[in-house]
């Protein structure tokens, strides 16, 4: 049986399985562990900070209006009635021509209202007291860092969805969030199916090569913020195919297979899809590659037929299966962060279907450039390592010649796009 599949436009592709109500889940973990997780409710500051006045430099905390005479042919001269440093409170009342010394980071003694940096006074003792003297004026907040400077209590700082940077850990801490709230990492099941697959510690043999697929997957999972289960590779045998995908069903949120979804006499996860009595989102889209990626749902779990052809596993991965799982992550903008881009050389390969060129996309002097990181075929591994995005280039019936704009999708950008195309 021959069957002849109807392609789909991708963005129509993309929004059938985004229709579908597949929502994040929140846990709480750690701010240990929490470092490159997604924060799943908005990150708000629970105070001010700093949540005192303090001085940002070395050297004395005086009243500026004691200062107003101050000036290169005028010195004033201040007693130094006491000496703190950050996380110490000075309980001295600071009266007319009185000054406190001063350690950055310390609260500013009450009273106070300037710092006097150490280089631009002269400190000396008289009687064994201590003075020190200007000779120029302050005014009011100079050299002062105010109480909510940097945040105010209740301001929203970064929104749900995000992932965590080393800048979030510092305000987690800030905030005393010993404990964070984030998206629990969407379970995605993995299965390399193929009969001529060897496991990567096997030698080589006529008509068998190493998956290398799942090892590609997993790390596309991983990079997506999902956790991969990988339940190994399958032979290309119906009846051992089916048992295993439908026990891995129970197991995950998502279930990734890669190959066997073509037209192939031995492509057995179409008939699967129908055993399994599953709804078919699409089993054909218009682009290349990936043409053949077939969505599927069943029992409230996504399936993703990718194709077993790297590059098309690849792309498919990221177009269908990395916005679900971002939104799983409670991310706003879950889709591939799309540029514009200048092509730097010739790609005369016209295609009638929209294609996505593994590329490297770079700048230079400012601009963003994208040139194709390898051969354009779909069965083609080497292309991938150095792709850091997809360019699109539309169908049609001509290539496209060095210097045009084209659009690039940023594969290791995490700021995303709301909808792609
Ligand atoms: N008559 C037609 N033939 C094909 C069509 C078509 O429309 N009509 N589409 C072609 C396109 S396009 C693609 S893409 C492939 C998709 O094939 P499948 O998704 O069914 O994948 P397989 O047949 O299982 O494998 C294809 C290719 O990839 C290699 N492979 C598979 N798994 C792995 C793995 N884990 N690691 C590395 N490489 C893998 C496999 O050995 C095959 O060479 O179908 C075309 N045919
Ligand atoms: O579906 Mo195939 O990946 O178009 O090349
Ligand atoms: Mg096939």
């Amino acid at each position: 049986m021959f069957e002849r599949r109807k392609p789909i436009p991708i963005g129509e592709a993309v929004k059938r399985i985004m229709e579908y109500q597949l929502l994040g889940v929140t846990e709480q973990v750690t701010i240990n562990e929490s470092y490159g997780r997604f924060l799943s409710e908005d990150l708000i500051a629970t105070s001010d900070v700093p949540h005192f006045d303090r001085a940002p430099y070395d050297g004395f905390a005086v009243r500026s209006i004691d200062t107003r005479e101050a000036a290169l042919t005028n010195v004033v001269e201040f007693e130094v009635v006491d000496h703190i440093g950050a996380g110490m409170v000075s309980t001295k009342l600071i009266g007319e021509h009185q000054a406190v010394r001063i350690m950055t980071g310390a609260m500013m003694p009450e009273g106070t209202d300037a710092v006097v940096m150490f280089e631009v006074a002269k400190a000396y003792e008289k009687n064994g007291i201590p003075y020190m003297s200007i000779k120029r004026s302050f005014k009011k907040g100079d050299n002062v860092s105010y109480s909510g400077e940097d945040a105010k209590q209740g301001e929203i700082l970064v929104k749900k969805g995000t992932l965590i940077n080393p800048g979030i850990q510092a305000m987690l801490a800030t905030f005393g969030y010993e404990r964070v709230t984030v998206a629990k990492k969407p379970r995605v099941g993995l299965f390399a199916t193929g009969t001529e697959l060897l496991e990567v510690n096997e030698a080589l043999v006529p008509g068998k090569i190493r998956n290398s697929n799942s090892h590609m997957i997993a790390a596309q999972i991983e990079r997506t913020g999902g956790i991969v289960h990988y339940f190994g590779k399958l032979p290309d045998e119906f009846d051992t195919c089916f048992e295993a995908v439908q026990n891995a069903l129970n197991e995950v949120d998502l279930l990734i297979t890669t190959g066997g979804v073509s037209v192939g006499d031995f492509d057995y996860l179409p008939a699967i899809y129908e055993k399994l009595g599953a709804e078919i989102f699409f089993n054909k889209v218009a682009m290349r590659p990936g043409s053949v990626t077939t969505v599927a749902q069943h029992n409230g779990k996504l399936l993703f037929g990718l194709s077993g052809n790297p590059s098309a596993c690849y792309v498919g991965f990221e177009l269908f299966a990395r916005p679900i799982i971002r939104r799983m992550l409670f991310s706003e903008k879950p889709h591939l962060r799309k540029e514009q881009a200048l092509l730097e050389v010739d790609f005369p390969k016209a295609n009638p279907f929209t294609r996505f060129v593994r590329s490297s996309t770079f700048i230079d002097s400012g601009r963003l450039k994208a040139t194709p990181s390898g051969l354009d075929k779909s069965n083609i591994i080497m292309s991938l390592s150095g792709a850091n995005s997809l360019m699109i280039l539309p169908g049609g019936t001509r290539g496209y010649t060095a210097g045009c704009e084209v659009e690039v999708l940023l594969l290791e950008d995490q700021v995303g796009s709301e909808w792609p195309w």
